[in-house]
């Protein structure tokens, strides 16, 4: 092997992601370094700290190591654990062939959703599932012994809620369908470009569970896999929590540990993805009857602002981020529509990111604003926070404020040019796939003598009682809050 270039410097960074490209042939090396040197400087916030050129003179291939780090948009203090705060990076340069799969070679593509209940009987135990995630409700460590006691509390009040909810869109969430269609769709985008791959489908909550997909993986005797977040934006509630899940499993399971991983942990960056959003906006405006007079109205799926703030949960840089990308393809079109972004969906009594919808639709129909085209950003499936909260509680809170013309974008679903840029990125993911070596365990608990553990369960038990009697709690339920 012999190097043939290398090193770039980099400045003042947080945290880096390195991606290798394979490219066959080293006649197109220097313009492969170039366009990586060049591709650096044209990513905002991205720089490369280094690249290093190589040439496989048996494989007849080049190998081009590029290392290069990300600055979230705005700095801020991140307390919590920098894993999160992460994310791949991709160049949207024309990396010419990628090697298609030799014969031994069996790629797997496991695609990430949170899942939703099939029948309105599911809706409690797949609620249970959710908040006994200690991603979703995140308790101090003392009290994590309550999480599944909480949950059941939590499951069975807001059952009721949220069955209504599911019983509006047709009795159940079609999350599970349309994920299924998206994963044939992404097969059929990979072959075109040659690559057959197994594409598996894993839902943090609901049917078919990660674990079963997992289970599939291994059976299908995958060599490589990419793990593709069905959410265009990371947070520790959504991406977060199915990678943690991955990554327990991939830690007691000697298969996996060997297996070469690529996470594509966020991608709302892609020219496809952002392209293909703003062909949908750009298609709804025109139904309206004076387009350029409409405001465009991202709604965001919210998470509580503590996730932002002290566990540093990068998903509102990327969503601010995200929305300026989609506004600039607008306005590269011609298209300089005003806009907005709020989040929706709270759950629960803390603080939530704002401004919330609800409280932002009201007054926009105060102020004035007459056509509004809502842009549900978070997720690229229909399901029950489009169907069933935006298309009609928003809708009817909007018309009774004053709005006069209302339109929604529909989500992505298996939308062709969307599609084919995820199965880019998964090409993109593939040659930099490699092992995931045993993490830590840095769970203090784990390791706690018994006195120990003993004597928080004491004090926890009688903290819990107090917490789950104190009267704000069971006012919540009364009020049907949470
Ligand atoms: C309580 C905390 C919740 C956080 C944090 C949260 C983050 C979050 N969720 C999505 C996407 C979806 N959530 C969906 C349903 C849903 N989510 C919560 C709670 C939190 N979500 C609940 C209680 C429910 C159930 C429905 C309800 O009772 O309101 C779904 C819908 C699935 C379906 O069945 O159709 C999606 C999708 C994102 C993107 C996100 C953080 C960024
Ligand atoms: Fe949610």
């Amino acid at each position: 092997m012999e190097a043939l270039a290398s090193g770039v410097p980099g400045t003042k960074l947080s945290g880096f992601s390195r991606q290798r490209v394979e490219h066959r042939g080293c006649h197109r090396a220097e313009a492969l370094i170039s366009n990586a040197i060049r591709a650096s400087r044209e990513q905002p916030n991205t720089y490369l700290r280094s690249s290093q050129l190589s040439y496989n003179a048996s494989a007849k291939s080049v190998h081009l190591v590029k290392s290069y780090m990300h600055v979230p948009v705005k700095e801020r203090k991140l307390t919590g654990k920098t894993f999160y705060s992460s994310k791949a990076c991709t160049f949207d340069e024309d990396i010419g062939e990628i090697s298609s799969n030799n014969a031994q070679e069996k790629v797997g593509v496991l695609l990430l959703n949170l899942g939703g209940p099939d029948t309105l009987e599911d809706v409690q135990p797949f609620l249970f599932n959710l908040f006994a995630d200690p991603d979703i409700i995140r308790l101090p460590r003392l009290f994590r012994f309550l999480q599944r006691p909480l949950a059941q509390l939590i499951s069975v009040a807001r059952a009721p809620k949220s069955k209504e909810g599911y019983a509006a869109i047709g009795g159940g969430s079609p999350l599970r369908r349309i994920t299924d269609e998206q994963a044939h769709a992404l097969k059929l985008a990979l072959e075109k470009k040659n690559l057959h791959a197994n594409v598996y489908v894993g839902m943090r909550y609901w049917h078919p569970f990660t674990e079963e997909a997992i289970q599939q993986i291994k059976k299908d005797n995958v060599t490589k896999l990419v793990i593709l977040p069905l959410y265009p934006q990371f947070s520790i509630s959504t991406s977060g929590s199915s990678i943690r899940v991955l990554q327990r499993i991939f830690r007691e399971d000697a298969y996996f540990e060997g297996l070469p991983v690529s996470i594509i942990e966020s991608w709302y960056q892609r020219e496809g993805y952002v392209k293909s959003m703003a062909d949908l906006i750009e298609k709804e405006l025109s139904s309206f009857l004076k387009p350029e007079e409409v405001m465009i109205f991202f709604s965001a799926h919210g998470v509580p602002v503590s996730y932002v703030e002290n566990a540093g949960d990068p998903y509102r840089d990327q969503m601010e981020e995200c929305i300026s990308l989609i506004m600039d393809e607008l306005k590269s079109r011609g298209i300089n529509n005003s806009h907005t972004l709020a989040y929706q969906s709270r759950v629960g009594p803390v603080q939530w990111l704002k401004p919330y919808t609800d409280e932002v639709l009201v007054d926009l129909g105060q102020k004035g604003v007459k056509s509004l085209l809502a842009v549900p950003v978070s997720f690229v499936s229909e399901h029950i926070e489009t169907l069933e909260e935006i298309d009609m509680e928003y809708k009817h809170l909007a018309l009774e404020s004053g709005i006069e013309n209302w339109g929604r974008v529909p989500a992505l679903g298996c939308t062709s040019s969307f599609i084919s840029d995820l199965a880019d990125a998964v090409l993109e993911a593939l040659p930099s796939a490699s092992a995931v070596s045993k993490a830590k365990r840095n769970s203090s608990e784990d390791d706690m003598d018994p006195l120990q553990s003993i004597i928080k369960l004491f004090f926890g038990s009688i903290l819990a009682s107090v917490l789950l009697l104190s009267p704000k709690l069971l006012s919540l339920f009364r009020n049907n809050l949470l």
